[in-house]
């Protein structure tokens, strides 16, 4: 991870993030419906032209006030991290399904439900989105201690096609060298696994250390709490 990643502190708590979260979150599934909608949509033109004039209000409403880039990734004084523009899982972006994975017993599990917007062959789950969630799946499953490491090598192969509709995804470990996390991933249907993954996740030599990253989002160096990812 280069030195130059947008590492910043956002200096709140829990109660704050979940505020933050209650706005939000909702927002991003509105704007999630709404590219539904418009894949769907069977309304004549002159409904498709006006429901173009009053999305283009609404982006100028949002970008009345905006950030240069990206979102980045914050982090609490505590090191929550808040990747909330993450193209899987961001908060705020509606892009992401959105996936949602916790650890359990070593394993990382995650259900989510694709629907239009993620199609490739028709009724079915597009091949880049299914690496996409699995890159973020043997991402989370390789980070310890809210550090994550880069995949270097991500191996997919696709079984047999995967149905629009619900699926589930986990993840574990198989094996560490040096710094280099191996990690098998699987996303299955209701009928078993469609798709599975190998990835060698490695934390790059250049990757600033924990106490490294919070002396940059604090401008000091601070003691470090464990604490899981929203
Ligand atoms: C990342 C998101 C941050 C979000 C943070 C938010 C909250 C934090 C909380 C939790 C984090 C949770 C989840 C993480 C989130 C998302 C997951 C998404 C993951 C991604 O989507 S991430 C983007 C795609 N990813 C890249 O953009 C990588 C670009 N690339 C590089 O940055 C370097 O290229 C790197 C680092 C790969 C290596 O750099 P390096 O200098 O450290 O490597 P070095 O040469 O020292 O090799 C050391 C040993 O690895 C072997 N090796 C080297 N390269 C290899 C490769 N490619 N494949 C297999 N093995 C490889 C060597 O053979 C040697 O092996 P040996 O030791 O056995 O000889």
């Amino acid at each position: 991870m280069s030195a130059d990643m947008d590492f910043r502190l956002e200096d709140i708590d829990d109660a704050e993030i979940a505020r933050r979260l209650s706005i939000v979150e909702p927002l991003t599934d509105s704007v999630r419906d709404l590219v539904d909608a418009v894949i769907r949509t069977e309304v004549d033109d002159a409904e498709l032209i006006a429901a173009r004039t009053a999305i283009e209000a609404i982006v100028t409403r949002l970008r009345a006030r905006q950030k240069d880039k990206g979102y980045g990734v914050a982090f609490t004084r505590d090191f929550t991290g808040m990747p909330w523009g993450n193209a899987a899982t961001g908060a705020r972006n509606a892009v992401a399904p959105p996936l949602r994975l916790s650890k359990v017993d070593g394993v990382t599990r995650g259900d989510v439900v694709l629907g239009a917007a993620y199609e490739g062959p028709g009724g079915h789950v597009h091949g880049g989105i299914a690496a996409l969630l699995l890159d973020q799946l043997v991402g989370e499953t390789a980070a310890a201690d809210n550090m994550p490491s880069f995949t270097g090598t991500l191996t997919v192969r696709y079984l047999r096609p995967t149905p629009l509709g619900p699926v589930t995804l986990t993840g574990r470990v198989t094996g560490t060298e040096g710094r280099k996390t191996f990690v098998h991933g699987e996303l299955s249907d209701a009928d078993g696994v469609t798709v599975e993954a190998d990835a060698v996740m490695i934390r790059p030599k250049s990757f600033p250390s924990r106490d490294q990253i919070s002396a940059a989002i604090t401008g000091h160096d601070t003691p470090t709490a464990d604490k899981p990812t929203p």
